[in-house]
Parts: C-alpha cells; structure tokens; sequence
C-alpha cells in the first residue's frame, strides 16, 4: 500500500546485522510490486557510524564532501554472489569502539544486481549500484545529505515529465465538487 505509486524507494539494513539485510530481499523487496515501473531503488546500509570511524563523527557540510570523495575512491566493482556467504561471526561490541561490520559494500552492490533482476531491468541500461548503495549514519549524519540529493535529482525529471504529460491531457477531477447547503455544486474551474 505505502508503495503506490512510488517514484523512488530506499531500502535500509543495519551494516551490524547481516540479517537485515538478507530480510530486505527475502521478506520485503516484494512490497514495492506497485511501485512505478520506473522506480527508483536506493540500497541504504545505516548505522555506518558504529563500524566506520569517517562516520562516527557528526557531518559538518565541509567534512560531508570530503567523506563522499573519500567513499568514491574507494568503491569496488559489484560482484554478484549466487547465494548469499557465510555471515560473519556476531559483533564484539564495547562502549566506544567501533563494531564489526556484518555487511560489506560488495554484498549490498550484489543485492542491487539482484533487485534489479527481480524487476525485471536489465542491469546494463539501470543506474549503476555505485550511484545509488549508500553508507550513511542516521545518528552522524554521515551520507544522508548525499542520499536524498542524489535521489531528488534523480527522481525530479521524472516527476516533471508526468506532471507536463497530464497538463498536456488533463483531466477532470469527478471528486473535484463543493457541498452548499446540502447540494453538491462543480467547482468554479468546470
Ligand atoms: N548508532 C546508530 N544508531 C541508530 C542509527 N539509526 C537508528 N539507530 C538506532 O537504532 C534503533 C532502531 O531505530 P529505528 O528508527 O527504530 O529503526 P527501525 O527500522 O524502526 O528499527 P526496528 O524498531 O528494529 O524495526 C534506535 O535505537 C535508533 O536510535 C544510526 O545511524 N546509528
């Protein structure tokens, strides 16, 4: 239902818990079947700030650009995994130290092919995983800037084209009325 009509959905796991990220595909990849057919998908591991020490520390705007440079450097091509590895074993976590990190760039860029074979699209002529797997830090910061820009822009020549494309043939809102007195009366525009 919340997928309707949806022109861009993110979908999230904790890059602690190898788990959610496994449940994304398995139990709710299939909830977006009534996305638009040209949807976009962004892959969002959060919680980078418990694993990464470049996103442990709150964002400023200057630091944001810096970090993203660094991130785009230091992307790997994706690597597509039949089925899914052997999880790594449970974090160790202490107060203060970062954690082991469950989920690795490479496996989320592998779920993204695989996204994209489940909607049927081909991987060749989709926006590539780099564009659009993230790493960010709800609690930081750390990326979510980056994310809903890269997506605005992503996501707003598309709106733009529906929205031209309905001024071109409008239509006529039958629900569009006003109640007087008890009567129902069209509205001014009609
Ligand atoms: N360190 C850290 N903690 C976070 C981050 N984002 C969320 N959390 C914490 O993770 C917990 C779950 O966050 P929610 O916003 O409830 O996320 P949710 O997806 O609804 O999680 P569930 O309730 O487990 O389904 C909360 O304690 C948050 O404070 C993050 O980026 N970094």
């Amino acid at each position: 239902m919340y997928c309707r009509g949806a022109a861009a959905v993110i979908l999230t796991y904790d890059v602690t818990n190898w788990q959610s990220l496994a449940e994304l595909e398995e139990r709710f990849l299939s909830l977006t079947d009534t996305a638009n057919h040209d949807c976009i998908y962004a892959l969002v591991g959060n919680k980078a700030d418990l694993t990464d020490p470049k996103a442990h520390r709150s964002q400023d705007l200057d630091g944001l650009s810096e970090d993203q440079t660094e991130c785009e450097e230091e992307r790997t091509e994706p690597q597509v995994l039949s089925t899914w590895p052997t999880p790594p074993a449970s974090p160790t976590s202490l107060s203060g130290l970062l954690l082991h990190k469950q989920v690795a760039r490479d496996d989320a860029l592998a779920l993204y092919g695989r996204i994209l074979r489940y909607k049927g699209l081909d991987e060749k002529s989709s926006l590539p995983a780099d564009k659009l797997c993230f790493e960010t830090s709800a609690k930081t910061g750390y990326n979510v800037d980056i994310l809903f820009e890269t997506l605005f822009d992503l996501v707003l020549p598309s709106i733009l084209r529906k929205r031209h494309e309905n001024q071109a043939s409008p239509t006529v809102d039958l629900e569009d009325c006003r109640e007087v007195s008890g009567t129902r009366v069209k509205s001014s525009c009609c």
